[in-house]
């Protein structure tokens, strides 16, 4: 039999995800005033963030001790006496996922969300880390994700996204909540719940032209245009309302046939999408019989350092219609 690639770093990656959405999951129940805070760039950002970062760098470093992380997160706000009442509460959650002989002290606390600065690059691996993507959504209790891939040499070759809120089964809406979903380049995509360990595979859903697809797009207008995207459906014949939701959860759904297209349409000019918003989705996406690229239809490069920063936008789609939706982005966009 061939030896599945990267089996250890799969079931790591699967643990961490894991362990850190379950953190998310109790901070929601008793998130109190105090414990989010706001961002130089105006974005949320919450204890359950922090906690969750370090949970995934503390696996990591447990396993894979000389890969470096790029993770979201950093420590600033957590420290000296103005971040004291935060990295408490950070400290506390963090531990509560580890056995004593696993504790960390505050400096090892902040040193585990800390190797998530690394700047990423084109030769090597290392791995993204998102811990939690969607932060407005995880703050309305809609929909968001713990998102972790490891590139090698530029390319994703493994993502693992926790959605502590999206249904197993998309069917039944009111159903059983948390599910997980795994790609390894050139194995396939998959998806479990959160309790049960049996993974199912998942892929696109069978439609035959653009007229009976769904968009999936995001919920804040100020991160896809809302309108962009009514103008590219009115194009592809598309008469299904948008379905929108926070996080990487949209290719996700895409992925296993509960939509069919995910446009990020950019907004601002100066706008540069980072890695781990996109890392681990983008691969499940492929691997379930997806394509993506950019707005411009260049492949996303993750080879550049923690930002996309030769790509704009992102386009996600069933492969067979990709080009076709491309050339819808392409009509609407280029009369901007
Ligand atoms: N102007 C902008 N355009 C596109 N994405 C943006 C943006 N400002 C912030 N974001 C990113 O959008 C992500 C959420 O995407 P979505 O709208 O699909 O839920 C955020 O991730 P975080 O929530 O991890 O910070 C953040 O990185
Ligand atoms: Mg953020
Ligand atoms: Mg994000
Ligand atoms: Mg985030």
């Amino acid at each position: 039999m061939v030896k599945a690639a990267l089996a250890l770093e799969r079931k790591v990656a699967i643990q961490a995800v894991l362990q850190a959405s379950k953190v998310c999951q109790s901070v929601f129940k008793n998130l109190v005033s105090g414990e989010t805070i706001t961002k130089n760039d105006k974005s949320p950002v919450t204890v359950a963030d922090f906690s969750a970062q370090a949970v995934v760098n503390t696996y990591l470093r447990q396993h894979f001790p000389t890969d470096p992380i790029v993770g979201e997160e950093d420590s600033k706000d957590l420290r000296g006496e103005t971040g004291k009442a935060l990295r408490e509460k950070v400290h506390e959650l963090t531990n509560g996922v580890f056995s004593s002989s696993e504790q960390l002290t505050e400096d090892k606390l902040l040193e585990a969300i800390d190797r998530g600065n690394y700047a990423g690059g084109a030769t090597g691996r290392h791995w993204a880390l998102d811990p939690i993507d969607g932060t407005k959504g995880f703050l309305r209790g809609g929909q968001y994700a713990v998102c972790l891939a490891l590139i090698v040499n530029g390319e994703v070759q493994l993502g693992v996204m926790g959605c502590p809120n999206l249904p197993v089964d998309a069917k039944q809406p009111d159903g059983p909540r948390g599910s997980l979903f795994i790609a390894v380049k050139g194995e396939g995509a998959f998806q479990r719940s959160f309790t049960d360990s049996n993974e199912t595979p998942i892929k696109f859903s069978d439609i035959k032209s653009t007229q009976e697809a769904t968009f999936c797009e995001s919920v804040e207008s100020g991160h896809s245009s809302h309108s962009d995207s009514a103008k590219i459906a009115e194009l592809l014949g598309i008469t299904r309302e948008p379905v929108r939701m926070d996080s990487q959860a949209k290719y996700c759904s895409i992925s296993r046939g509960d939509g069919d297209i995910y446009l990020r349409l950019p907004v601002s000019e100066t706008y540069v999408e980072k890695i781990w918003d996109h890392a681990s989705g983008s691969l499940l996406v492929t691997e379930a019989g997806g394509a993506v690229s950019d707005v411009n239809g260049n492949k996303l490069d993750f080879s550049v350092g923690r930002t996309l920063l030769k790509n704009k936008g992102v386009i996600a789609s069933k492969a067979t219609i990709h080009s076709e939706v491309l050339k819808a982005v392409h009509e609407v966009l280029s009369k901007k």
